[in-house]
Formats: C-alpha cells, structure tokens, sequence
C-alpha cells in the first residue's frame, strides 16, 4: 500500500468537493492510487453538527456542494497536517486570500518528494509591488513543483456530469499523464499543456472580465456590449501574458483555461451574478456575497486588486483600462453608469506571444 501513491485534496467549497466526486472515483478505478483520498475541511458546525462529521457519514457537503454523493473513499479531515502528512498530490483548491496560512500550517510537515496541483483561481500581492501566482507561492513556500489546473468548469455543472473540458498546466510530461488520470473522467476531458504560467493567469484574470460582464448585465447594456466586454477582456488578459509572462505561447488561449472559460464565467459564474446584483442593488459587494453566496467566495473583486496594485506601482493603469475601470468600479471609485465610457478607446498593443 505504501507504494501507492496517496492524493490529498486541501479545501472542500463547492469547486474542491466536485472535484473531490471525479479523484475519489479514480482514485478507486486506477491501480496506482491508494483507495483513500483525504479531503482537509475547514472545519464549520451546521446546525450543531460538525461539517468533517456529516460529510463521513452522509458523504454529502451539504453546506458548499448539497444534493451530491461524494465516493466513500474520500475522507473528511479537519486538520490539515494530519490530511496532508503522507501525500503524495496535495491538490490545492481553496479561495486564493487562504492559501498562505496553509502554506505555512504545512511547512515542514509534509513529504519533501510531493507535488502540487492548484486549481485555485487568483494572485496574491508581492513583496515589491507586484503580484505572485498562486502556484509559485506554493512552490515557494513548501519547496515543492506545483502545476495547474483551470478550465471551463462551472463546479455545479461538473458535479451534475456535464460535458466539459479542462486544461492542466504542468512542466514535466511524465508527471503530466499521473495527474491527467487522477483527474479526467468521461465528461470532463483534460489537456495538458506546457505553458504553466500563463495557464494560471488566464484562470485568474477572468474572473475580473466576469465581473465587467456582470456590470453590463445589471445596466442592461445588452448582449452586443456584454461581448464587448468579453473581447476587450480577452485582448487585456493577452496584453497582461504578453508584457509579464514573455515566452508564454497565444495558443494557450484558446485551451479550455482561455476563451472557454472566459465565456462560461461570464455567463454562469459567481462573480457576474453578484456584479449584476452589485449595479442593480446599490449593495456593496462583500454584502451580496454574504447573502447569495451561502459561503462561498468571489475571486473576482480580489483578484482586480492585486492587479491594480501592480498596474498602479508600475504606472501601467491606461494599459489595462477594463481591468482598471473594473476595479474602480468594485471599490466606489466609478460608478458602473461610467464602465462603457472608461472602456471605449483601447490602447495599441503588438503582440510578441507566438502560437
Ligand atoms: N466554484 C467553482 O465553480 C470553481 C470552478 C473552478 C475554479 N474555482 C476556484 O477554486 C477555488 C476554490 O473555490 P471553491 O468554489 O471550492 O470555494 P468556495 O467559493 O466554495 O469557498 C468556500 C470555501 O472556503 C473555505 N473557507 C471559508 N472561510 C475560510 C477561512 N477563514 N479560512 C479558510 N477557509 C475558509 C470554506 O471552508 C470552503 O471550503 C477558487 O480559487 C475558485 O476561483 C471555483
Ligand atoms: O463562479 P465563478 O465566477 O467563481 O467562476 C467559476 C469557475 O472559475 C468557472 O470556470
């Protein structure tokens, strides 16, 4: 048993218990993976009872995934050492503003020859004014490789067994078929691709274009300035590639992390929905996402801040002004009956990214 190589998933929200439905169930189907997959819960009580507890004997995350069975091999753990300790995978899947503090609760206590994989969708800001992928944080902090994972892969959708496809960034092509069978299943089909950085930006930057999008929505601009919205975002995650990830490759867009979930989070994701409800409310954002969330957190409003903080320390605003107006927009500096005006005139950029 020792032999097998042991997955552990850190964070149980509604993306970390859909996924933890497709490892579970590989982890069970492919001889190389130990049976047991331990999930590390931040532990919660609901209506009494203790999160871990009900999860154990219902299999069901009835706070951020109800309505679905998770397999019985994946075990709820509430202290993440303990879940992490003997790992060979740490599958890292928690709202991007908590990786840090596990970071560092893990430090130290878990096998030197373990790999990660982040499918969490954000930056954190750096030391020097600029921003750090989440990935490299890890890798930084644990003194472990971590690759990515991001896609279009709306978490409700994936735990129904909807089709959808997904891209895994990772350097070592080896390693990249161990992690493409701990995570395809039939309906969500994985690529991987080389291009680890800019796989991870893509996943991050478009959360913010979701929330533009999600600002349209709530003017009632109309589909045709929505798809605006979604260009102009496009060409500024581009743009964003081109000047801070150089050697990155354009081709990488246009995998499941680029323009596919681009569209499926500007349609269906968290961050337009609240964003609407942000232009049509009046609410502030951190209130909308107490009251429609149930826990869940948004990424976007987030992530359009640490990216503000390095366009603003570089003197790059004008460069990125959807990104720009978007954050503005999130913090009460612009009001959204200003977006279109703040987003009309692009600047010229020629690309370097090659396909
Ligand atoms: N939900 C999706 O559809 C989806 C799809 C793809 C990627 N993602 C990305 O996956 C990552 C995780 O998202 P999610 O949807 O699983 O999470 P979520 O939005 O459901 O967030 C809830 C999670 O945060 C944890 N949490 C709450 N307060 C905490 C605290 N103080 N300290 C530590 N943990 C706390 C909760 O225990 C719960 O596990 C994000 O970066 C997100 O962008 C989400
Ligand atoms: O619901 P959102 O806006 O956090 O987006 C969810 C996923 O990232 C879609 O792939």
């Amino acid at each position: 048993m020792a032999d097998k190589i042991q997955v552990c998933i850190i964070g149980s929200g509604n993306w970390g218990s859909a996924i933890a439905k497709i490892v579970g169930a590989n982890a069970t189907k492919f001889p190389e993976f130990d049976d047991r997959v331990n999930m590390y819960v931040y532990e919660e009580m609901i209506d009494g009872k203790k999160l871990t507890e009900i999860i154990n004997t219902t299999h069901e995350n009835i706070k951020y995934l109800p309505g679905h069975q998770l397999p019985p091999n994946v075990v709820a753990v509430p202290d993440i050492v303990q879940a992490a300790a003997t790992a060979d995978i740490l599958v890292f899947v928690v709202p991007h503003q908590f990786v840090k503090n596990f970071c560092a609760s893990l430090l130290g206590k878990i096998k030197p020859t373990a790999q990660a994989i982040s499918l969490i969708k954000g930056f954190d800001k750096a030391e020097g004014g600029g921003i750090d992928l989440i990935s490299h944080i890890i890798t930084r902090h644990l003194k472990i490789p971590c690759s990515v994972l991001m896609g279009a892969n709306l978490a409700n959708e994936v735990a129904e067994g909807k089709f959808c496809e997904t891209t895994i960034g990772c350097r070592d092509i080896k390693y990249g078929k161990v992690l493409k069978d701990i995570f395809q299943a039939d309906h969500f089909r994985v690529s991987v691709v080389d291009d680890v950085d800019a796989t991870e930006v893509c996943g991050a930057l478009k959360n913010i274009v979701a929330c533009g999008a999600g600002f349209m929505d709530g003017l009632n601009s109309g589909d045709n300035a929505k798809a605006a919205v979604i260009r102009i975002g496009l060409m500024e995650m581009i743009r964003f590639v081109d000047i801070f990830y150089p050697g990155s490759k354009l081709g990488t867009f246009f995998e499941s992390c680029g323009v596919a979930d681009l569209i499926t989070t500007c349609y269906g994701g968290r961050n337009r929905k609240v964003s609407e409800a942000f232009v049509k409310t009046g609410k502030s954002i951190a209130e909308l996402e107490k009251e429609m969330l149930g826990g869940q957190k948004l990424q976007g409003p987030f992530t359009a801040e640490e990216v503000n903080y390095m366009l603003k320390n570089k003197n790059m605003e004008d460069k990125f002004p959807l990104f720009t107006s978007i954050h503005k927009i999130c913090i009460g500096e612009l009001k959204a009956t200003q977006f279109v005006e703040s987003i009309r005139n692009q600047p010229d950029h020629v690309l370097s990214l090659k396909a």
